[in-house]
């Protein structure tokens, strides 16, 4: 059953459409990943999703409720990460897990959900003082402690270090392991493959693919990087005749060729063919963030 449904979004701001005729529907229980440059419009989905934004055109709707008209009925269940200016420094963890329950008519009991996040040894340090790991922790429970269906989360891994980020990345798992949907607004193609159950790509305000993230890169033009250091020099014409190349470099007599499986196979024939030895022979998969970039290049390119 779908929680969230975004259906042909349109948002401007001074007469500038930036958000134009986006739709989309998150199932129960998936983390949804929305994607896309700077300035694409992403934040500005989400927050129509959340109720802050009044959409010129379409229809958003949180449990079959529209976020606008009752938006007393969907804040309950609806958690949002806030933006670190929303909290004073000189709160103390345990009184901004105090006041935000106090903004809810059926709280989550903060206590063990402080636990859970790893937050009950700071209970009685200011936010001020707060590391961004322990930010981003407590940033995640004051959106949960509403007990929402729904937690919409916007770069919160943003400014953490790699074991920070993975460490978010764990309790975002065990947020939806609860039951919780999460929306998840991000940069990090690495953080999107490893979450999200799917993905939609926003590109200048609409959805450019919605995939999941292991079938985004399977439609991307290189969904498969070869690389090997041939015994002896290649010729450029086998090379050329390759197959689905995406793109083939040479550096320091070693050879990286982006492409398909069909190219693979054919580097293999052409290897066994010639009698030319493979030194470190890598395959791999291409990353969600090869396939992003492919596919916002050739948004440009049909753009321009
Ligand atoms: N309140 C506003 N008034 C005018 N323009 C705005 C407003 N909010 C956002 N914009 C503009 O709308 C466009 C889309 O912004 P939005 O924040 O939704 O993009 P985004 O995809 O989240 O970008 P980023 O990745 O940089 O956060 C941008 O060009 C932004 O400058």
């Amino acid at each position: 059953m779908a929680i969230i449904e975004v259906n042909g979004l349109r948002k401007a701001y001074g007469g500038r459409p930036v958000v134009d005729g986006v739709s989309f529907a998150v199932e129960e229980g998936e983390i949804f990943g929305i994607l896309g440059p700077n300035g694409a419009g992403k934040t500005t989905t989400v927050e129509c999703v959340e109720g802050l934004r009044v959409p010129d055109g379409g229809t958003v709707r949180v449990a079959g409720l529209d976020p606008v008209a009752d938006h007393e009925r969907v804040t309950p269940l609806l958690g949002a990460q806030l933006q670190e200016s929303e909290l004073q420094a000189k709160l103390t963890v345990r009184e901004a897990l105090e006041l935000y329950s106090a903004f809810y008519p059926r709280p989550a009991d903060w206590r063990p959900l402080a636990e859970r996040l790893g937050l009950d040894g700071v209970l009685t340090t200011r936010f001020g003082k707060l590391s961004g790991g322990q930010r981003q922790r407590l940033f995640i429970a004051l959106a949960l402690i509403g007990d929402p269906r729904v937690v919409v989360l916007d770069e919160l891994t943003t400014g953490l270090d790699p074991r920070g980020r993975r460490d978010t990345w764990k309790l975002i798992e065990d947020v939806r392991d609860s039951g919780v949907t999460v929306l998840l607004v991000t940069h990090f193609m690495e953080e999107a493959q490893h979450l999200c159950d799917r993905v939609a790509v926003i590109h200048a305000g609409r959805v450019a693919a919605l995939d999941t993230p292991q079938g985004l890169i399977g439609r991307a033009a290189s969904s498969t990087v070869i690389s090997l250091t041939p015994s002896r020099p290649l010729d450029d014409a086998d090379l050329a005749a390759l197959p689905a190349v995406a793109s083939l470099e040479r550096k320091d007599g070693r050879l990286v060729i982006n492409g398909t499986d069909e190219t693979v196979d054919a580097v293999i024939s052409l290897l066994a063919r010639h009698r030319v030895t493979a030194h470190r022979l890598r395959v791999a998969d291409a990353t969600l963030d090869d396939a992003f970039l492919d596919l916002t290049a050739v948004l440009e390119e049909k753009e321009a």
